[in-house]
C-alpha cells in the first residue's frame, strides 16, 4: 500500500498534481493537506474511478499530522508564487517558515517518506528541510529531492522546437545545479541522443531555460506562476521514485540533493565547493541509489554557466541552514 502526501493540495499547482496522483496506478492511498479547501478538492477527486482513496485535511484537529502519518512520498507545492518583478529569493520570508513547519510534521510523523520540494526557493527551502531533518535525527538524503524537473521538461520543449522535433519527451538533457535564473544550467553538450545546436541560436536557448519561470510568470500577469507544468513536472518526478522504490530499474532524472549524503555526491562537492546541487540521480528503491558527476567532459561555455551557478547557488544555500537555526521571532 503506498500512502502519497501532497502537502499545498489546494493551489494551483497541488490541484493538478493531486490529480496525476489520483491517476497513477501507484498509488494506494492519496493524503491531501492545505490550510484551505482539501475537503472539497478531496471530495472532487474521489468521484474519479481510479484506485487510489483520497482525504482531505486541514490544520485544525492535528490535520498536518493526520494527513502525513506513515506516508511513502509527501510532495509539497506549499507556499506563496512570485508575481512580476519578483525573483524566487524573495519568496524566501514566507515560503521558508511554510516548508520547516511542514518538514518538522513530516519528521515527526513520517521520518521514513521520500521528500520531495517543489516549494520556492528551491535553492534554499531544501537545505532548510535537511537541517530541520537533521535538528531531529531523521535525515536521510537519499530521500530528499528539490524538484527541478520543470527545467529539464522545459530544455526538452525548446531543444525540440529548435532541432525541428515533434516532442523533446524522447530526449535526455541534463540540467543542473540549482532552480532559478542563473543557477540552473542546461548542458546541451551531453543531450542523448545528440543535438547540434547551432551558434547563433545557443545563447538565448540557454536563456530561456533559465528564465523559463519569469516567462510564465510575466504571461499570467500577477495571477501567479507555473502551476499545470509543473504539476505535470513533479508527477513525472514523484512517479518515477515511486517506479524505483517498487524496483524498476535504470530509471534517471535530475534532481537537487544533499551531495555529501548520496553515493556518487563527494566528489561533486569537492568540484563545486557546494553540499547541494542537481545532478542526474539514479533512483532505486531507497531514492537516490547514486548520482552521476556531470561536470566532466563540459565545454567552455557550459563551464562559464557553472562558475555563475556555483556563486548564486552558495548563498541561497548558506541562507536556508541560517534560517533553519535562527527562524526570524514571530
Ligand atoms: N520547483 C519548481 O520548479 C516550481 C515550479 C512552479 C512553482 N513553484 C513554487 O511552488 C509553490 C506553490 O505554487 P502555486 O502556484 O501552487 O501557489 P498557490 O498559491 O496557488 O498554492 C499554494 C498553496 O499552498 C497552500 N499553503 C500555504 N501555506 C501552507 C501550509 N502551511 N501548509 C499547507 N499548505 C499551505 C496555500 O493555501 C495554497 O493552496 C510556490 O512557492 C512556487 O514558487 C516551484
Ligand atoms: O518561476 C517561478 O517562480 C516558478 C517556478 O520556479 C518555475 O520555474 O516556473
Amino acid at each position: 500500500m503506498v500512502k502519497a502526501v501532497v502537502a499545498g493540495a489546494s493551489g494551483g499547482i497541488g490541484q493538478p498534481l493531486s490529480l496525476l496522483l489520483k491517476l497513477s496506478p501507484y498509488v494506494d492511498e492519496l493524503s491531501l493537506y492545505d490550510v484551505v479547501n482539501t475537503p472539497g478538492v478531496a471530495a472532487d477527486l474521489s468521484h474519479i474511478s481510479s484506485t487510489a482513496k483520497v482525504t482531505g485535511y486541514l490544520p485544525k484537529d492535528d490535520g498536518g499530522k493526520a494527513a502525513m502519518k506513515d506516508a511513502d512520498i509527501i510532495v509539497i507545492p506549499a507556499g506563496i508564487p512570485r508575481k512580476p518583478g519578483m525573483t524566487r529569493d524573495d519568496l524566501f520570508n514566507i515560503n521558508a517558515g511554510i516548508v520547516k513547519g511542514l518538514i518538522e510534521i513530516a519528521a515527526e510523523v513520517a521520518p521514513k517518506a521520500f521528500l520531495l520540494i517543489i516549494s520556492n526557493p528551491v535553492n534554499s527551502t531544501v537545505a532548510i528541510a535537511a537541517e530541520v531533518l537533521k535538528a531531529k535525527g531523521v535525515f536521510n538524503p537519499q530521500k530528499l529531492f528539490g524538484v527541478t524537473t520543470l527545467d529539464i521538461v522545459r530544455a526538452e520543449t525548446f531543444v525540440a522546437e529548435i532541432a525541428g522535433k515533434k516532442t523533446g519527451s524522447e530526449l535526455t538533457i541534463p540540467v543542473i545545479g540549482g532552480h532559478s535564473g542563473e543557477t540552473i544550467v542546461p548542458l546541451f553538450s551531453k543531450i542523448s541522443p545528440s543535438v547540434t545546436i547551432p551558434d547563433d541560436k545557443y545563447d538565448a536557448l540557454v536563456n530561456r531555460v533559465q528564465f523559463g519561470g519569469d516567462e510564465v510568470v510575466k504571461a499570467k500577469d500577477g495571477a501567479g506562476s507555473a502551476t499545470l507544468s509543473m504539476a505535470f513536472a513533479g508527477f513525472r518526478f514523484a512517479e518515477k521514485v515511486l517506479k524505483a522504490a517498487k524496483g524498476e530499474k535504470g530509471l534517471v532524472e535530475p534532481s537537487y540533493v544533499y551531495l555529501p549524503g548520496v553515493p556518487g555526491g563527494e566528489e561533486i562537492a569537492k568540484a563545486t565547493g557546494l553540499e547541494y546541487f542537481s545532478v542526474p540521480v539514479e533512483l532505486g528503491p531507497n531514492g537516490v541509489e547514486k548520482v552521476t558527476n556531470p561536470l566532466t567532459g563540459i565545454t567552455e561555455k557550459e563551464q562559464t554557466l557553472v562558475d555563475a551557478c556555483i556563486k548564486g547557488l552558495k548563498d541561497n544555500i548558506t541562507k536556508g541552514i541560517n534560517f533553519a537555526h535562527n527562524p526570524p521571532q514571530k
